[in-house]
């Protein structure tokens, strides 16, 4: 599991941590993964030209401690400070004593351009806010460069612990960050910013609570939650998922959610609904029915939503169940709100931004700029599990607890049915037994792995999204 961990939680690990240590240990630990990942970037050290961007906290005293053992390393480094009278005084005599310079006043710019690296050492988790004007043009003048650009910590700019970037910030190829991930470098949008991520153990892990803000699973979690049948199995103990999606106009998302289903675990899938003979034309193992959700027979968790148009009655049909509950796209809309908080059996809801945007009553782009804050609040107003898509998809709980965020998607997925079969996916895991955390977190992780076997660089259709995910579970379980 990747977890990550709110400022306030790092400040007082920190705390803890220091006290035990002489000073200005941790800064010479997190200097010297950032230097090695620094030189490894720029492969040739020796006469390299390293600009460093140095704000007055300890980001910028990692950045010239960090910038000192390069230049011992031969490179020529150059420091661009941002508050001269308050720069940190151990860094910036260690970067003397190394024989790096500092940039003259008003020559910013012209250095940047020559450089083969920048490190952006203006603000880390002390930054407040959006970038001051002086630091945005810094951040500015990088991006136009052809250097690389390393950021330490975080990349400058960037809310550590929501992801969210208000105005200008650096855009790094590689962040090397200290301690433990931070929210923001796994939530879009900063996590674009950031490139790819590199952790350094600075040995706070002990101090850090058990229970993060944030948790990514990765293989071995996800392996460990999938389900697979054993010699007692039958077709009703690993559980039967419902499907209530599509409509005469829309038959297509009923086969795209029942294609996700089959793949999910669950021993069987039964469909109710308009589309029976579009379902049972492509999967004939599908059980369906035409009389409607309270009269299909044993299901343990349903699907309700996808393509479904104004059935409002179905909506509500299959939400008066005392059986788990996934609410999607068109279901979405249709589900009454005190219903949702009334139930007593896990109710999953999974909207897109602009799903979720209308639930909220704000624009899209407030929720793509707050995704953090989007899913907490939709999960608090619905009383639910809810999963918020996109390119980095969140599953939070009204109960609490950590944040899941998975990334194994690809851009590819945003292709028209790709979410049915998510859900599909997701309500067979549910029927499975798997919590609605579990089932919804699981379910992206394998959706997104799928959809990048799919793709593997070139558009797919949501079918072969759902065709690819038995590789995906192989993948997961290997
Ligand atoms: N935690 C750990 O375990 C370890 C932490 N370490 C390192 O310490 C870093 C944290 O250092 P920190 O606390 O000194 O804060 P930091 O990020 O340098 O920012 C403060 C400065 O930024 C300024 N500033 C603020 N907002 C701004 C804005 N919008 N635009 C522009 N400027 C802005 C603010 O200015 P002021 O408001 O004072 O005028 C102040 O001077 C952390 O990220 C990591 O790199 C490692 O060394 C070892 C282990
Ligand atoms: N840029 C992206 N990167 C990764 N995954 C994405 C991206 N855009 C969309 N997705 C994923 O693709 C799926 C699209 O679902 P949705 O928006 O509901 O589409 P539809 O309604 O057409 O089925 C979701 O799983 C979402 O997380
Ligand atoms: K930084």
């Amino acid at each position: 599991m990747r977890t990550a961990y709110c400022v306030e939680t790092v400040r007082s690990a920190e705390r803890e941590l220091m006290a035990r240590l002489r000073d200005g240990a941790l800064m010479q630990r997190a200097a010297a993964g950032l230097g090695a990942a620094c030189a490894e970037l720029l492969g040739r050290v020796y006469g390299s030209r390293v600009v460093l961007l140095v704000g007055s906290g300890d980001n910028g005293g990692d950045c010239l401690y960090a910038g000192a053992r390069l230049a011992r390393r031969g490179a020529g480094v150059t420091a661009v400070l941002l508050a001269p009278d308050r720069t940190h005084a151990g860094g910036l005599a260690a970067l003397r004593r190394a024989g790096g310079g500092v940039a003259r006043p008003g020559t910013a710019e012209a250095v940047i351009e020559r450089a083969d690296l920048v490190v952006d050492g203006i603000v880390g988790i002390g930054g407040k806010g959006g970038l001051r004007p002086d630091a945005a043009a810094l951040a500015e003048a990088a991006e136009r460069a052809r250097a690389a650009v390393v950021a330490v910590d975080l990349p400058s700019g960037v809310d550590a612990d929501t992801g969210e970037v208000h105005g200008a910030a650096v855009r790094a190829d590689l962040t090397v960050t200290f301690g433990t991930h931070k929210p923001g470098l796994l939530i879009d949008p900063a996590r674009e910013y950031a490139g790819s991520v590199r952790l350094v153990d600075i040995g706070l892990g002990p101090e850090l609570p058990a229970e993060a803000e944030l948790e990514a699973l990765q293989h071995a979690d996800v392996a460990a939650l999938l389900p697979v049948p054993g010699s007692e199995s039958d077709k009703y103990r690993r559980g039967v998922v419902g499907i209530a999606a599509g409509s005469a106009r829309y038959p297509g998302a009923a086969v795209l959610a029942v294609s996700g289903a089959l793949r999910g675990g669950a021993g069987a899938v039964r469909y109710v609904g308009p589309a029976g003979d579009a379902v049972i034309s492509r999967f004939p193992e599908t059980l369906v029915s035409d009389k409607g959700p309270r009269k299909a027979g044993r299901v343990q968790a349903w699907v309700v939503g996808p393509g479904a148009g104004d059935d409002a009655a179905t909506v509500a049909e299959v939400l008066a169940e005392d059986v788990p509950v996934l609410i999607d796209a068109d279901g979405l809309r249709l589900a009454d709100r005190d219903t949702v908080r009334a139930r007593t059996a896990p109710t999953l809801m999974t909207p897109h931004a602009g799903e979720a945007a209308a639930l909220l009553g704000v624009a899209r782009e407030e929720v793509e700029g707050a995704r953090l804050a989007s899913v907490r609040e939709l999960a608090g107003r619905y009383a639910a599990t809810v999963l918020l898509k996109g390119s980095t998809t969140l599953v939070a709980d009204s109960a609490g607890g950590p944040v899941r965020v998975n990334a194994t998607g690809t851009s590819w997925l945003a292709t028209a049915g790709s979410g049915d079969v998510l859900s599909g996916l997701a309500g067979s895991l549910l029927a499975a037994g798997l919590s609605a955390v579990d089932a919804g977190s699981a379910a992206a992780y394998l959706h997104g792995l799928a959809g990048r076997f799919a793709a593997d660089g070139a558009p797919v259709g949501a079918h072969d999204v759902a065709e690819a995910i038995p590789r995906a579970w192989r993948d997961v379980r290997d």
